[in-house]
């Protein structure tokens, strides 16, 4: 089964193009033979929080990499606001804030430091720089850790020090992978209240997650990739209710991450 949708018709009017802040346009990713991304066509509008979900191995992390310009598109392309990510990584890195499935460090810099010198890197001055890190650590709860190494600090502290290098830069863009993994409960839920306020600010966030009920609590809209096809789009609501009435997002998601296994029937939702 897949769900597809008018995500896949290209921007035909002016409006439509100054309304998307991200475009993917056949965006195919292939590692040898194995084709890990298969030709994703997809708008994402601004202010929108995009759930980009599917199961292990379906194409998250890949699509993700080629959005930050770390990997090469094998065909098609991404943009974010107009600008091709890999042709212009650094203007796109402007205009986003990344944060990696698993956020790397310098161990030996406090959290202080790491987010004083990620705000030099954007180009403020020492004292601004200061003033964000402090902020952002106040904001984060890492205020009784700021003079602490970063090799210290545990999965949760790591993610959250993550998170506040990608908002540093005040970008409009988020770009999430797996923003909650391995948090225990109380943190994941704080670091997705952050979202939530970010999203407030009018930010667009698009997060991979396999975490349906946090996609289900955050996300206006959710595409469902499975085998590196996306294979349904849609508000969650659209999604549950196209499939069978009264499923949860999760009964939703196994069936049809199960069933595109043999079958590509096309199922549109929601346009872009
Ligand atoms: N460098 C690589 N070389 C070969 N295959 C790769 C490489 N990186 C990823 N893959 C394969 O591509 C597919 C997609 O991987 P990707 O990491 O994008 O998935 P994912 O959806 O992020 O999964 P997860 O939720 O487990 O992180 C997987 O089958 C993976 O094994």
């Amino acid at each position: 089964m897949a769900i597809n949708t008018a995500d896949n018709k290209k921007p035909n009017s002016h409006n439509d193009e100054r309304r998307q802040m991200i475009e993917f346009r056949e965006l195919s990713k292939s590692y040898g033979k194995f084709e890990a991304v298969k030709s994703l066509s997809l708008n994402i509008a601004r202010g929108e929080v995009f759930g980009f979900l599917g199961p292990n191995g379906a194409g998250k992390t890949t699509t993700i990499k080629m959005m930050m310009g770390i990997l090469v598109p094998s065909n098609g392309g991404v943009s974010v606001d107009g600008i091709n990510c890999h042709d212009d990584g650094a203007e796109v890195k402007r205009r986003v804030g990344y944060l990696p499935d698993n956020p790397i460090f310098y161990d030996y810099l406090r959290g202080r430091e790491i987010l004083q010198f990620v705000a030099e890197m954007h180009g403020y001055s020492r004292k601004d720089a200061a003033m964000r890190a402090d902020q952002l650590l106040m904001d984060f709860g890492l205020e009784e850790v700021t003079e602490e190494f970063a090799v210290n600090y545990s999965m949760g502290m790591k993610k959250k020090l993550g998170l506040a290098c990608a908002l540093i830069h005040e970008p409009p863009v988020l770009i999430l992978d797996e923003p909650t993994n391995g948090l225990d409960p109380r943190a994941s839920r704080d670091v997705q209240e952050r979202l939530l306020n970010s999203a407030a600010q009018g930010k667009t966030i698009f997060l991979s997650t396999h975490l349906l009920d946090m996609a289900e609590r955050m996300c206006t809209r959710v595409g469902i990739i499975h085998r590196g096809a996306l294979v349904a789009t849609g508000t969650p609501q659209e999604i549950k209710e196209s499939v069978s009435s009264g499923g949860s997002l999760e009964e939703i998601f196994l069936k049809i991450t199960e069933e595109t296994g043999a079958d590509t029937t096309d199922h549109s939702l929601s346009g872009a």
